[in-house]
């Protein structure tokens, strides 16, 4: 085990979705889940291969991150159309695969948010559950072809596309206690009759002892792919360098976001927002400033400037608190013909404890959110073309009025007097990606710290 996990050490720090960038990972072994038991390992293994999930921890990091790590071992020379995506090799001249590459992982795991059941293997249990009936179930063929989905993502989706068979399955890179929020609220929306989520096919939790303690964790989410659709991210960009109108579409989606937000808060519990749940709102702004400062030193001299918004927003009556979306972007958006906004994954800002993502919260946040995106085109474009950004500012101002207007005739709010908050939690949202930047994309970072600037020297914007 020790050589894999060297090979996985010089592996991780080259994926999107390694959190430590520019850092070697200092690996444990916490769990191992062997496929073998399993009808798909099985058919793997005829070939040689065996499939295994590996749940390793980086204590490098504190507090340490667990990370899934889908492997597949072949025996030496692996298939070759699969070179591209090999780990390393181990001692043995075994060849570690990245599974969420390999067709042997994906029948795997198609295997288990379709038909459901449960995969056994020394210390870890993983348990497949489906909402499919058993006649639909049988109708998907295994065999599917699984393609990986390109592009900027925390986690890794697999796209099983056959005759029939239309099913995108995220694989949860970074594991944390407890159901994953966006299995729980998709498949709640859902059952409650709601087309503003794609429909959900199936999950897969995992259950392990960890130095003496049990814990679980989700470990993939399998639901209905939507084809030919872009998120509104790409979208929106081009409209904006275009300067083509994008109001009337934003303002749907104001309406769409206040639907979810209304169907969340009668399915599921709502929390009056007492002064514990108050402070804690409050206490978690500070928090995240001070991260912020101590990473992003640019924002040290707006501190006090920033201080005074978030005083503003404490000091505004908190209506109840819901669960929401939680970090909610153009990128997690798309318009699909004949059914309108559909809305993606509600896992919450990856940089925020699973525990936080989990509580009833302010429905604000994700309306702060969106703004904050809109504002994220114009930057974009801005940087791509200096020359354009006073237009792009300007679509932006009409988008984010647009939007806002959808929400409020859609949810009854009342602009006037959400103000305060709603600046409060947009300026938080600028905080955090400052962040995000700096960790991530720092070519990007003007874009966040502008609008901390702007947010931290203006008072009350949403009056309208
Ligand atoms: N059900 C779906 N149908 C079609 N495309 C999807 C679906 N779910 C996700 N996508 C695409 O995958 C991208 C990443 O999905 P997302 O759930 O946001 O992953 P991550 O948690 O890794 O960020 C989305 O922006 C969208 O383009
Ligand atoms: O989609 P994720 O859940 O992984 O969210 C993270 O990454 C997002 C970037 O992909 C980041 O969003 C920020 O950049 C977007 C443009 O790429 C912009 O539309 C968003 O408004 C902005 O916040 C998100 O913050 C982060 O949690």
């Amino acid at each position: 085990m020790d050589s894999t996990l060297a090979c996985l050490a010089a592996w991780m720090p080259r994926q999107r979705w390694y959190a430590a960038k520019g850092r070697t990972p200092v690996l444990r072994l916490v769990a191992d889940l062997d496929f073998e038991g399993d009808e798909s390992g099985g058919d793997a293994s005829a070939r040689g291969a065996r499939v295994r999930t590996l749940l390793v921890a980086d204590e490098g990091s504190d507090p340490a991150v667990l990370y899934q790590i889908p492997v597949v071992e072949h025996p030496s020379p692996a298939p070759h159309a699969l070179d591209a995506h090999a780990i390393g090799a181990v001692a043995d001249g075994t060849v570690l695969i990245d599974g969420i590459h390999d067709p042997s992982y994906a029948r795997a795991l198609l295997r288990l948010t379709t038909r459901g059941g449960v995969v056994r293997s020394d210390g870890l249990t993983a348990t497949g559950t489906t909402t499919l009936e058993e006649t639909e179930a049988s109708a998907i063929a295994l065999s599917a072809p699984a393609g990986v989905l390109e592009g900027e993502q925390s986690n890794s989706s697999l796209v099983y596309a056959d005759e029939g068979t239309r099913i995108i399955c995220k694989v949860y890179r970074q594991l944390q206690p407890g159901l994953n929020p966006d299995i729980e609220l998709e498949t709640a929306l859902a059952a409650a009759g709601s087309r503003r989520v794609p429909r959900p096919i199936g999950w897969v939790q995992a259950s392990w002892i960890d130095r003496g303690v049990g814990i679980d964790a989700s470990l993939a989410f399998a639901q209905e792919f939507l084809p030919g659709v872009e998120d509104a991210w790409r979208v929106a960009l081009r409209a904006a360098a275009a300067g083509d109108d994008f109001t009337a579409r934003a303002r749907d989606l104001g309406a769409a976001t206040a639907e979810v937000h209304v169907t969340l808060a009668r399915e599921l519990p709502e929390q009056v927002a007492g002064a514990a749940e108050h402070e804690a709102i409050c206490d978690a702004w500070s928090r995240r400033l001070a991260i912020a400062i101590a990473e992003v030193p640019e924002l040290a001299p707006r501190r006090q400037a920033i201080e005074k918004i978030y005083a503003e927003g404490r000091d505004a009556t908190f209506p109840p608190l819901q669960r929401i979306h939680g970090d909610y972007h153009l990128g997690q958006v798309v318009l699909v013909p004949d059914r309108g906004w559909v809305l993606l994954d509600f896992e919450g800002e990856p940089m925020r404890p699973m525990a936080e993502r989990m509580l009833p919260d302010l429905a604000l946040r994700d309306v702060a959110g969106m703004l904050r995106s809109f504002d994220y085109v114009a930057g974009s474009v801005a940087l791509e073309r200096p020359e354009s950004a006073d237009d792009a500012e300007a679509w932006a101002a009409a988008a984010r009025e647009a939007y806002l207007v959808g929400y409020a005739t859609a949810s009854g709010l009342d602009r006037a007097a959400c103000a305060p908050l709603l600046h409060a939690l947009e300026l938080d949202k600028a905080v955090y990606e400052a962040i995000y930047e700096a960790r991530n994309r720092p070519t990007w970072i003007d874009i966040p710290l502008r609008a901390v600037d702007r947010l931290s020297g203006v008072a009350r914007p949403y009056m309208a």
